[in-house]
């Protein structure tokens, strides 16, 4: 940047101007010509000071990155790109007829072998020709790279020819010019792209500067690579559309969905179309599709960046996956792509670089910008739930991986962690800890004991001269395998309880209400099992009403609020224990009675529902909900703040929604969630205390059409053909549905027991 720039941004743009300067201060960029680097950079020989100089002629974006990385490591990547490169130049040359580009492409891992081997013939536009004319010095650095890095490059190149080759081949020879299927431009990223990521783990790996392992996670490689060519392919529709070159696949741009979403229009014919004025929405809608495609990479490119160990392959990786998911932001609803290249402010790239530094903060980055995407997000867009949906599972893994009520504080101290008191997670996670610490008072005050109440009676018996040296010795095995057992004991108290807060977090619905949902809390059989046991009751135990029928289990309630307990059925009690089951979730583990001990069985015929209500202040406000045998869509309503008209009779249909005291409630759910057969969802704090919830009563539930609310829940969800209807649309029959709302009341009154005990 010159002078003049730098007086200009500092006018227009100070906090970007600061950020600039602190990105050219504090990053201490690696001189690979530097004397002292010889010995790894190689910069002291001709052949590989050439190749430094075709690294930086070739790639703007990658040069710097790869010069970061440590020791042998950059001279190693910086060869590999050069070889890719190579071949990338040959596969793009449109002079070169088909015959002789197979050949040379087929043969491409051997060539590049081949001493002094070069290529003079590419075609005079051709950028990165010169790479090819000098292709010898390439080719005598390879030769003096140690086998297990040679391995890796040559391996890769082979199969990233083969991919190559037949691109080159089908659009040399069918003239046809587009990408069809998504599956098949997921194979061309995986060629071009995918196979990149897998060579640069098996090089890590190579290095020993990380674990064997990576090199064979190929398949969080290959989503971080299409991650970012994904990426690329849709910031570049324009530059590449005016050369002809054309990688979305016509099945998403072509889609007649998206056409009949903007007023009935036909599908687009050509991908030209789209920059076209008059054309705008539907292709800001094709835009919208090709980025929830990319965006379901994102937590596999996460994962990955976890499995890292060394700091500068950590620099080298991150980078690129935070400008990828900050240049999506910036594509996400911008008319503009479709006009001109964009690009991401450079004060952004470089505050991204000096944040991309560790798993936590690239976590951060990838949730402030999936949100940024999120709240960008047109209801009226075809991929409207798609796109809530991949940025729920972004938000999902963040809060699983690095939960938000963990707050890093940095003091005097170092780093330390510190639950945010207003969280609802802060006291399960506090009483885990606070038990975790009592067992260990605990269990060294039973040591204490053991060792006096030896010592005493060790003592007084020995004074007593009853014991043998034999007799003491027995003694004291037995206490220590006592004390053994002990700690095991808490130790899997502890680990258990754990297991249990965190396995909780795992299910969290994405959005600010706090709520869990877990599939398959029930298996099959138990399901079989429970409603057979509900078939089987009694008929006076069913209590009906006009439009469904319930059981009240575990006792009544007083007219103050107060449970008159009774025992609940062995189906609940005993087998398959739900109660337990859902204490060890955690959830109830700051209620007054640490399980539910009260339960409403209700059943609904299919068409039946239940009208928006609050539960009313006699339970503490967790609740947990196991559906049987069907799905239910369930709401979450809030009241209106302004009070609206007088109250209309409850036989008008505006009458839902007001409840029995008038109060206006906005008929829009706030939250909904699908309930699937065996599921348990767990609603806690002001989603249950401030807000109502309801069940329309209807025979079917429809997704995906344009009066469709979000589903919270989707990417939680355990079936992946329920999961397909929710996202992409369509409908599900309701079947008979049973439910156990499990709550703990906090009043009880003392058992009654008759007669004497
Ligand atoms: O069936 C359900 O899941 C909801 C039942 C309910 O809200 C209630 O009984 O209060
Ligand atoms: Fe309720």
């Amino acid at each position: 940047m010159g002078a003049l720039s730098w007086v200009a941004l500092l006018i227009t743009h100070p906090n970007e101007f600061r950020i600039l300067l602190q990105y050219y201060l504090w990053s201490d960029q690696r001189d690979v010509s530097n004397k002292e680097e010889w010995p790894t950079t190689g910069y002291d020989r001709e052949t590989m000071k050439r190749c430094w100089y075709f690294l930086d002629m070739t790639s703007r974006s990658f040069s710097g990155v790869i010069k970061q990385l440590e020791g042998d490591l950059a001279r190693v990547m910086c060869l590999y790109y050069l070889v890719l490169r190579g071949l990338d130049t040959i596969e793009d040359d449109m002079t070169l007829p088909d015959e002789k580009k197979q050949k040379l492409l087929r043969q491409f891992h051997e060539l590049t072998l081949i001493k002094g081997w070069n290529f003079t013939e590419s075609g005079p536009d051709e950028a990165d020709r010169q790479l090819l004319v000098e292709y010898q010095n390439v080719v005598e650095e390879l030769q003096m790279l140690s086998p297990h890095y040679l391995e890796v490059i040559i391996a890769i190149t082979k199969k990233m020819q083969v991919g190559m080759a037949d691109y080159a081949h089908k659009a040399q020879t069918t003239g046809s010019v587009y990408i069809e299927k998504t599956e098949e431009y997921d194979l061309y990223c995986h060629y071009v792209a995918g196979l990149v990521g897998e060579g640069i783990s098996g090089l890590f790996s190579a290095s020993g500067k990380e674990g064997k392992f990576l090199g064979q996670q190929l398949e969080l490689s290959n989503s971080m690579g299409l991650f970012l060519q994904k990426t690329n392919i849709i910031r570049d529709y324009r530059e590449d559309c005016d050369d002809k070159r054309y990688f979305w696949p016509r099945e998403i741009w072509g889609s007649e969905r998206f056409g009949k979403a903007c007023g009935g229009r036909p599908g687009f014919k050509e991908m030209s179309e789209m920059w076209q004025p008059g054309n705008e929405k539907q292709a800001q809608y094709v835009q919208s599709a090709m980025i929830v495609n990319v965006l379901n990479h994102a937590t596999d490119s996460l994962d990955y960046l976890r499995l890292l160990r060394n700091q500068s392959i950590f620099n080298f990786c991150a980078i690129p996956q935070s400008m990828a998911i900050a240049t999506l932001a910036l594509c996400f609803m911008n008319p503009a792509m479709f006009q001109r290249n964009i690009k991401i402010r450079k004060a952004e790239a470089a505050h991204l670089i000096m944040r991309s530094k560790n798993p936590r903060e690239v976590a951060n980055i990838f949730r402030e910008y999936a949100r940024k995407i999120h709240a960008k997000a047109d209801p009226s867009d075809p991929s409207f739930i798609a796109i809530s949906v991949a940025c729920g599972k972004i938000e999902q893994w963040c809060e699983h991986q690095y939960p938000s009520f963990v707050e890093m504080i940095t003091g005097s101290t170092g780093v330390n962690q510190r639950f945010n008191p207003t969280d609802p997670r802060t006291p399960i996670a506090e009483a885990t800890l606070d038990r975790e610490k009592n067992a260990l008072t605990e269990k060294r005050r039973q040591e204490y004991l053991v060792k006096y109440q030896d010592k005493y009676s060790k003592l007084a018996r020995g004074a007593a001269g009853e014991l043998t040296a034999q007799e003491l010795e027995e003694l004291e095995k037995k206490q220590e395998i006592q004390r053994k057992k002990e700690q095991k004991e808490v130790l899997v108290f502890a680990g258990l309880l754990i297991l249990g807060v965190v396995n909780l977090i795992n299910h969290r619905v994405a959005g600010t209400h706090i709520a869990y949902y877990i599939p398959n809390f029930v298996s099959e059989e138990e399901e079989e099992y429970l409603l057979r046991k509900i078939r089987e009751s009694p008929q006076p135990q069913w209590k009906q009403l006009p439009n469904r029928r319930l059981q009240i289990l575990g006792g009544g309630m007083s007219s103050k609020n107060v449970l008159v307990p009774q025992d609940f059925p062995p189906y609940v009690a005993n087998f398959p224990d739900l109660i337990s089951r859902i204490r060890s979730t955690g959830a109830f583990q700051s209620s007054p009675h640490g399980a539910p001990n009260h339960i409403i069985l209700n059943e609904y015929l299919p068409g039946q529902g239940i009208m928006p209500h609050e539960d009313g202040p006699s339970y503490h406000p967790v609740v947990a909900t196991l559906s049987l045998g069907s799905h239910a869509v369930f709401h979450y309503y809030q009241y209106k703040h302004e009070p609206e008209d007088p109250v209309v009779s409850s036989s008008t249909s505006t009458a839902i929604f007001t409840n029995s005291q008038g109060k206006s409630i906005d008929k829009n759910p706030l939250l909904s969630m699908l309930l699937e057969p065996r599921s348990l969802v767990i609603t806690t704090s002001d989603l249950y205390t401030s807000h109502l919830h309801g069940i329309d009563d209807v025979v079917e539930d429809v997704f995906g059409g344009p009066e469709a609310g979000t589903v919270a829940n989707a990417a939680l969800l355990g079936e992946e053909r329920v999961r397909e209807t929710v996202v992409n649309g369509g409908t599900l029959k309701r079947e008979t549905r049973w439910s156990l709302t499990c709550r703990d009341v906090e009043k009880v009154a003392a058992r009654i027991t008759l007669g004497k005990r």
